[in-house]
């Protein structure tokens, strides 16, 4: 299947001596939220406007939507809703004249300015000047301007940047809504794990321009389970570590209670298993995993 967006091999620096990206392959299929995470200052922007095309790449390649940049740009374009940063708006016109002016320059049907308006929940201030929205209002005016042409593609970076818990959940809301009413496939860039998590069906996190960690939401979840410990209480502690002994690492035994580290979550099954089949009542076993946030900050901190 042909990946939405594609980039081999990308480098680039904003001067010859430091690199700011540092060969970053990137794959995003259809239909998938790719969150791209990493803290402040990690390279998210700097990759985003390689993606698309708003800096040349020192090094490597991108192909949207299996195509190379130089073939057809304005027919590409047509297909991309994007937002970098801040919203670019007219604070002097109202909604309405703002998405005017982007209908007319991308060339599209009257219709759309009231289907997108909608969409953003904002048909109730079409009149009303951009400079007297609050935040959430110009960050959700900046995503109708990014849907106006029904993207297949929508990339937005940092697109819940300073708002408030509702507004944020009212962003991530819609993004779902479109994924799954129109297919649309998004890369939404954040630096906090928990906006997108919950969002997110794949992950990219980097760190000083390059990916600390690329696969599927479940794989990073997953590492939450290395290294984990279990507590692990039966009828019979002794006889359960007798068992247990050499083939897994049992880093505490207080008689009453056994700790041991897991290599993987499988191996909490195997040790539930092992105890049943030896005759052990076991009273509890209680995983102890890190959660997401920590996740997060061990692969940023390498
Ligand atoms: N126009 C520029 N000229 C020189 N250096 C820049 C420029 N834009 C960004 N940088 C530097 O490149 C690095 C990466 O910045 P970038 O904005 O891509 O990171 P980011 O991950 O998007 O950060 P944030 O989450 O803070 O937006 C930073 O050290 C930044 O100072």
């Amino acid at each position: 299947m042909t990946a939405i967006v594609s980039a081999n091999g990308l480098r680039f620096g904003y001067t010859p001596q430091t690199p700011t990206v540092k060969n970053i392959d990137l794959n995003i299929g259809p239909g998938q939220i790719y969150g791209f995470l990493g803290p402040n200052g990690a390279g998210k922007t700097t990759t985003i406007r390689l993606l698309l095309g708003l800096l040349p790449p020192d090094d490597g390649m991108v192909e949207l939507f299996g195509q190379p940049f130089a073939q057809d740009r304005r027919h590409l374009f047509s297909r991309i809703g994007a937002m970098i940063e801040a919203p670019s708006l007219y604070e002097h016109l109202t909604a309405f004249e703002n998405l005017e002016i982007n209908r007319r320059i991308r060339k599209l049907s009257r219709s759309r300015i009231s289907e997108v308006l909608q969409t953003v929940d904002l048909s109730a201030v079409t009149g009303v000047k951009v400079r007297e929205f609050s935040l959430g209002m110009k960050q959700r005016l900046g995503l109708a301007v990014a849907l106006l042409p029904a993207p297949e593609l929508l990339i937005l970076d940092e697109p819940t940047n300073g708002l408030d818990p509702h507004g944020i959940i009212q962003i991530r809301e819609l993004f779902q809504r479109l994924n799954r009413d129109c297919g649309t496939t998004i890369l939404v860039s954040s630096h906090i794990l928990t906006e997108v998590e919950k969002l997110a069906t794949h992950i990219g996190i980097i760190n000083e321009g390059q990916f600390v960690f690329q696969g599927t939401m479940q794989a990073l979840q997953d590492l939450r389970f290395e290294n984990s410990t279990i507590d692990l209480e039966t009828n019979d502690n002794q006889a359960a570590a007798a068992l247990l002994d050499g083939r897994y690492h049992v880093v505490c035994n207080t008689g009453g209670r056994l700790t041991l580290r897991l290599a993987n979550k499988e191996q909490a099954a195997q040790v539930c298993r092992m105890m049943c089949e030896a005759g052990l009542d076991v009273y509890r076993l209680a995983a102890h995993a890190d959660d997401l946030e920590k996740i997060f900050l061990q692969l940023v901190k390498r």
